[in-house]
């Protein structure tokens, strides 16, 4: 028998109001992000950060999203007991758990958002199963208030300003502070010539200067790392661990466009990110290589002209956990203490591999080193292990920005040429180390080394470059060399 047909619109357009759709579909937005935080977080290896998942172009509801996100993961550990608690989750909707928390946290302690849906009827079925399951938890814990168990808001308070990086290739300072104070308060920056500050709060991720990459919403230390290494315009420069790619634009806007660029990157995800970031910049002269820094060949001839490097390696970004919100991850409760020391260990001896790899390319006369760490130990530690190479090879430490005030800890002789940045007094913590040597094709002098000391330098590098192992890993690698020229190709309006 058919059916008669209905005219009817769709379920979605006949059961919902316009709010009761948008709050049901930011819900499934902030589920998505909060499934790849936490899965990223489960495994320590997050893809990016909660800021940058959520201003990702697929996420709609930006700020009801990061609102949602921000908020389930403050109150992850009670919605985690509660449900256990109340113990109502059968199979299906445990397969679904971050949609889950995302409507227990609507349910339990959000503002009154219409809850349509189907976990949302399911759990509205159970919703007073979870309101006691919430009142044992507060007995269990003796406390009276959920504001109590979570104790002072870490999310209160930001004061932190809004910096703008002003992508010269594109668009020329002045013009953009002409733009941006048709609506804006703007400052230029007194540290670094191309960076402008807003006041903390100035939302302007949907404004067309970002969206066409003439600004870059890039921090302030981070944009310190570029402009310390200062290179000149029609260098070949290495960007080591490149992703998603912010210091790297900027090295190419700092060297007007000319010049090139080699990006390294490790991670096949990140190297998507990376050439997103390098297509919107307009950058033509940036080659991405998908690959491991530690397995470039420095002898190779294709890095025979690399002038300067920067190397901003993976860290345990305990200088920016507040900022990037990761202290509201599951992983930095109190019991990890003893994975973190382990794993602040293991990063140390990839920065200290990395750093004296960098210090081993034959023509290099500058290297910035940077982490968005606070921890001595992959700071000062990593740059005073390699010195005494460094010194072999004819590397001095150089002052960075010598008019700022914070320098490095006093550990070792010559740490107050490095930098430091405070995540209270300047809101981030951040440390830039800065290596320069005169090089021989600037100054032809300096080629004239004494013969015992060559001899010492070519005895060290043999020891380090097995002359076997080495160029075997480099042609095993070298085939996903991806020299592209780029166009840009997100429109100019
Ligand atoms: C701190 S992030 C770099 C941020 C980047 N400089 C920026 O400002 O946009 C470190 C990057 O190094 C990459 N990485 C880690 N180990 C690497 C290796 N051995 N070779 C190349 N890249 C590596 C990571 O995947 C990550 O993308």
């Amino acid at each position: 028998m058919t059916r008669p047909k209905s005219n009817a619109p769709p379920p979605s357009k006949q059961k919902f109001s316009g709010a009761e759709r948008s709050a049901l579909f930011a819900r499934r937005e902030a589920a998505n992000v909060l499934r790849t935080v936490l899965r990223g977080d489960a495994n320590r290896r997050a893809v990016a950060s909660i800021k940058s998942l959520v201003f990702s172009p697929s996420v709609r509801n930006k700020r009801a999203t990061f609102a949602l996100v921000c908020e389930t993961l403050k109150h992850l550990s009670v919605i985690k007991d509660v449900l256990e608690i109340a113990n109502v989750l059968n199979s299906k909707w445990k397969r679904q758990e971050p949609l889950i928390y995302i409507i227990c946290y609507d349910i339990l302690f959000g503002k009154d958002s219409p809850l349509v849906g189907d976990a949302e009827n399911f759990l509205m079925r159970h919703k007073d199963a979870l309101l006691s399951g919430l009142a044992t938890v507060l007995v269990r814990k003796k406390v009276e208030s959920v504001d109590e168990l979570l104790g002072v808001s870490q999310l209160k308070g930001q004061s932190k300003p809004r910096y703008v990086r002003v992508n010269t290739l594109k668009m020329d300072v002045d013009s953009v502070v002409q733009e941006l104070e048709k609506h804006y308060k703007v400052q230029r920056d007194e540290t670094v010539p191309d960076l402008l500050v807003m006041p903390p709060g100035s939302d302007l991720h949907a404004h067309h200067l970002v969206k066409n990459g003439r600004i870059f919403l890039q921090g302030k230390a981070s944009s310190m790392v570029a402009a310390a290494l200062q290179p000149e315009a029609g260098w070949e420069v290495l960007d080591a661990c490149s992703a998603p790619g912010n210091k790297t634009v900027h090295l190419a806007a700092l060297m007007k466009g000319q010049g090139k660029i080699i990006a390294c990157e490790l991670n096949q995800e990140r190297v998507k990110r990376l050439e997103q970031t390098i297509n919107l910049s307009g950058a033509t002269n940036i080659e991405v290589f998908h690959g491991d820094f530690l397995g470039l060949n420095p002898k190779d001839p294709s890095f025979a002209k690399v002038r300067a490097i920067l190397l901003d390696p993976s860290c345990s970004g305990s200088g920016t956990i507040t900022d990037r919100l990761d202290h509201l991850l599951p992983s930095h409760s109190a019991d990890n203490m003893n994975y973190d020391s382990m794993r602040l260990h293991q990063l140390a001896v990839f920065q200290k591999k990395a750093l004296a790899h960098a210090l081993s390319f034959p023509q290099v006369e500058r290297i910035v080193y940077s982490t968005c760490s606070i921890h001595q130990i992959e700071n000062e530690d990593v740059v005073s292990s390699v010195l005494p190479l460094a010194t072999s090879f004819g590397f001095k430490l150089a002052t960075p920005f010598p008019q700022w005030q914070r320098r490095g800890l006093p550990v070792f002789a010559g740490s107050e040429h490095l930098l430091r940045m405070d995540p209270v007094e300047d809101k981030e913590g951040f440390f830039i180390a800065l290596f320069t040597k005169t090089n021989k094709l600037d100054n032809p002098k300096s080629s004239e080394i004494p013969e015992r000391e060559c001899r010492q330098r070519r005895k060290q590098r043999s020891i380090r470059f097995h002359p076997f192992l080495w160029p075997k890993m480099f042609r095993a690698r070298s085939g996903i060399l991806q020299a592209r020229r780029r166009k840009p190709t997100l429109e100019e309006d």
